[in-house]
């Protein structure tokens, strides 16, 4: 900033009275000039105060977010929104489908996050973004921008934002504007580097403890939901089907004679036959079906809102589904199974207004049990259906 003042000398003291007005009215024009340079001053440091408040309140909500799909849904759209940008994108590196097979156990499948781009490795990007490691603002060359901004070739000014942790490169946040001055190349990236960084210890954490969630739900062997997962969706599907009026049905499915083929076999191979006969099971369920490995060779599904003969039905469906189905052992032996398969049905009218407790649970799972028993008693490979 270059000053016009001219400042007062001795002798310019003495002079004539035209000089002195002349004086006069250059201090005012001096003393004008500063008022306005302070008024920019000051509008500069209100600007990046609110700058910097934006950020911060920005920052507090990422950290307070708890699970993983709120996370990109933050880290995109709301970021868009928030920050007025015309474009966000967040690409991520998950060579080992991590990041997607967390998403696909939350029921979210990584299609519907349009804004966010799924790579392998950083090897399959181009080479402006293996080299990153500080922000980058103005515009990529053609190839990187097509491969960040595919659907958005218009933008006049980007950012990207390599998220690093630890030495490990997580991905890059994007931002696209189709204002020229937003990140122009000049724009200092302090702020941008500190946000990188943020959003990088979110995803990290956030990825972290989503896995140990899931891991905790899950039984390790079939990729099922565990008892624990059972008995907690147990409660919130009683809970729904009293305030729906809708019955709630649930089916024990258990292997017959499996015992004679780990015996025959040996436990590896009964380890191969569970994991392909909880595929099969799933492959014959809806989607808000629920299925869980009770234990050893007991699989149980909680059908929400399907009534006793419908659960029939279906138990019927995934009888048959497994009886055509051929088991390939690793040596290339050829296997058929058979499965009995209990059904119960809990009826809301057997609890109408009652408080709901685990127990009217564990009596849906007693009666599903007890089919299980009859269609095992009644000779195996069928299907028996009892109601509470
Ligand atoms: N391979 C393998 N076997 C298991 C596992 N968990 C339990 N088992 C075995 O599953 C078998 C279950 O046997 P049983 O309960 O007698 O039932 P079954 O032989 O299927 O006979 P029915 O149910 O009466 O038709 C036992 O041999 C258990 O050792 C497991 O994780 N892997």
């Amino acid at each position: 900033m270059s000053s016009p003042m001219n400042l007062p000398t001795d002798s310019s003291i003495s002079q004539p009275v035209t000089t002195v007005s002349n004086d006069c009215a250059q201090l005012l024009a001096d003393n004008q000039w500063l008022r306005e340079q302070l008024i920019t001053l000051r509008d500069c440091a209100l600007e990046t105060e609110a700058l910097f408040k934006r950020h911060q309140d920005w920052e507090i909500e990422l950290l307070t977010i708890s699970t993983l799909d709120q996370l990109l849904e933050c880290l995109t759209t709301a970021m868009c929104a928030r920050f007025t940008l015309d474009e966000v994108r967040l690409l991520l590196l998950d060579g080992d489908h991590g990041i997607r097979g967390l998403l696909t156990r939350l029921n979210k499948t990584p299609d519907e996050f349009i804004s966010v781009m799924f790579y392998a490795a950083v090897t399959e990007l181009p080479a402006p973004l293996t080299q990153l490691t500080t922000p980058i603002v103005g515009l990529m060359d053609t190839d990187t921008h097509r491969v960040l901004f595919n659907t958005a070739p218009d933008l006049a000014s980007t950012a990207v934002l390599p998220l690093w942790r630890e030495q490990r490169l997580l991905g890059f946040l994007c931002f696209g504007s189709h204002d020229p001055m937003r990140y122009s190349p000049d724009l200092g990236t302090h702020f941008l580097q500190r946000l990188a960084a943020i959003c990088a210890v979110c995803l990290e954490n956030i990825t972290n403890r989503t896995r140990l969630e899931i891991g905790g739900l899950t039984d390790p062997l079939t990729g099922l939901h565990n008892r624990r997962a059972l008995k907690q969706r147990l409660h919130d599907e009683l809970a729904r089907s009293q305030r729906l009026g809708q019955p709630l049905s649930c089916c024990f499915v258990d292997l017959d004679f499996f015992k004679q083929i780990n015996d025959s076999y040996g436990h590896a191979t009964g380890d191969m036959v569970l994991m392909e006969l909880a595929e099969c099971l799933q492959f014959s369920l809806r989607a808000c079906d629920f299925a869980v490995r009770f234990g050893g060779d007991e699989l149980v599904v909680l059908l929400p809102a399907t009534a006793n003969n419908d659960a029939c039905l279906l138990a019927e469906r995934v009888r048959h589904s497994i009886v055509n189905h051929t088991f390939v052992l690793s040596d290339g032996l050829e296997l058929s199974i058979t499965v009995s398969i209990g059904v119960g049905t809990i009826m809301p009218s057997a609890y109408p207004k009652e408080k709901l407790t685990d127990e009217r649970g564990d009596d849906l799972l007693r009666c599903a049990d007890a089919a299980l028993y009859e269609a095992k008693r009644a000779g195996r490979n069928r299907v028996a259906c009892q109601s509470l």
